[in-house]
């Protein structure tokens, strides 16, 4: 099966939302609509950009998709400083990601949490991008793999079998995050192979193979040919090469497998 590669753009804490407007209406010229058929692209601003940024998507009918960085597990409430599915829903969010690894850290979640997240994402109709990874230390003692598939039966537990079917699942080690050190192709395949192997168990064989499963870890320009020429790897989830509107856009080009 093929699958059709998906670029989320992850701007992290930055840029404010006049920025985001600039950001998405240069990235909307340096990357024509033909791109569109051949990859799916995101970006994921700050909350306090989203407005803005789906006043440019509609009024200029950009293919472009959006999303946010994170959720609430719960619809509403006594929830200080917390955003709802329901909210991103309303401003037409495709996109959430839950359980990036800053969060995991900075805002001690676990798994249990983002599989709620998750849950609630998908409830709201919202696609969830759902992040695992390895710290450098288990890298480093060889017991990767076995991390990775432990976080991620963790970080599902709960969905149903309809729910499995609709996640992206991004694979960023630790170790790799805005570090300039990049996975090689084949440790990404490696891991991206075997998440897949373990969706067939806990989902289906048919909902492992449609499943998109990205990489993210100081992803360019220069190397994003070789991670989506894996067979297992179906795009990335890219911090620091998405705040620059030319290099996202090539980025996302090369992804799509142009330039043409
Ligand atoms: O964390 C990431 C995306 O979510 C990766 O960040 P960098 O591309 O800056 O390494």
């Amino acid at each position: 099966m093929t699958r059709k590669p998906l670029i989320a753009g992850n701007w992290k804490m930055n840029m404010n939302h006049l920025e985001s407007i600039a950001l998405v209406q240069k990235i909307a010229f340096a990357l024509p609509e033909k791109y569109y058929a051949k990859v799916d692209v995101t970006v994921i601003p700050p909350f306090t950009d989203l407005r803005s940024v789906q006043q440019i998507v509609d009024s200029d009918k950009l293919k472009l998709r959006y999303g946010a960085q994170d959720m609430s597990e719960h619809d509403s409430g006594a929830y200080t400083g917390d955003i709802s599915g329901p909210m991103l829903a309303k401003l037409g969010c495709t996109f959430v990601v839950v359980g990036h690894s800053e969060r995991r850290t900075y805002h001690y979640e676990d798994d249990a949490v983002v599989a709620r997240k998750a849950k609630a994402a998908l409830k709201h109709g919202i696609t969830p991008i759902i992040c695992i990874g390895e710290g450098l230390d288990i890298r480093e003692a060889g017991d990767h793999v076995d991390y990775n598939i432990n976080q991620l039966r963790g970080s599902l537990d709960g969905l149903t079998q309809k729910e499995l079917a609709k996640i992206v699942i991004a694979y960023e080690p630790v170790w790799a995050i805005g570090t300039g050190k990049v996975a090689s192709a084949a440790d990404a395949q490696e891991v991206c192979a075997a998440i897949r192997s373990e969706l067939s168990r806990i989902a289906s064989p048919e909902t492992a193979a449609k499943t998109r499963v990205l990489y993210g870890g100081s992803v360019t320009s220069k190397n994003i040919a070789s991670i989506v020429a894996e067979s297992d790897v179906d795009g990335a989830l890219v911090g620091g090469a998405s705040l620059k509107s030319d290099e996202f856009a090539q980025l996302c080009a090369v992804a799509a497998g142009g330039p043409f």
